[in-house]
């Protein structure tokens, strides 16, 4: 995997409480679905910046704040999910194994644009599509009884 670098801040704040410059918002709102993925994507490059820590605990103050964007990520895809469920007729539907497929090869190629091990990211990936599926079939089961 290629070494993480450094890249140039502008607009977070660091753990230490350093305001960095931000960048104009673009003018447009539209949500980031695939035509738009590109740009985002080079977007939130541009936005994260990897420090360099000096202790355990400021390494875990970074992983705090990442797991606080991942778990509303997962409750923004989890909303989407649940809707998904509404358009399915029978549990084959529900579980959509071709689909997953496709999810899996897609994350491996964003995972290596990246620089995330995509390896990490299919297991990562397929732990929580598991879960959704679980979560799917209630809400399925719920929209059948
Ligand atoms: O794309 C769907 O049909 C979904 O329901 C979403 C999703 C996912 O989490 O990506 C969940 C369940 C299916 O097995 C396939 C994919």
């Amino acid at each position: 995997m290629a070494p993480k670098v450094p890249t140039r801040c502008s607009g977070a704040t660091a753990v230490n409480g350093t305001r960095l410059v931000k960048s104009p918002a673009p003018a447009r709102r539209r949500s980031p679905v695939d035509s738009d993925a590109s740009e985002f994507l080079a977007r939130r490059a541009e936005l994260s910046e990897v420090h360099h820590c000096q202790s355990l605990e400021e390494v875990r103050q970074h992983i705090n704040r990442i797991d606080h964007e991942i778990v509303a990520l997962i409750a923004e895809r989890g909303q989407y999910v649940d809707q998904a469920a509404g358009f399915k007729r029978d549990e084959q539907e529900v579980k959509a194994p071709q689909r997953v497929e496709h999810v899996i090869a897609r994350v491996r190629t964003i995972a290596g644009e990246q620089q995330a091990d995509p390896e990490v990211v299919e297991k990562v990936y397929r732990a929580m599509i598991s879960a959704f599926i679980e979560a799917e079939m209630r809400t399925h089961q719920g929209h059948n009884d």
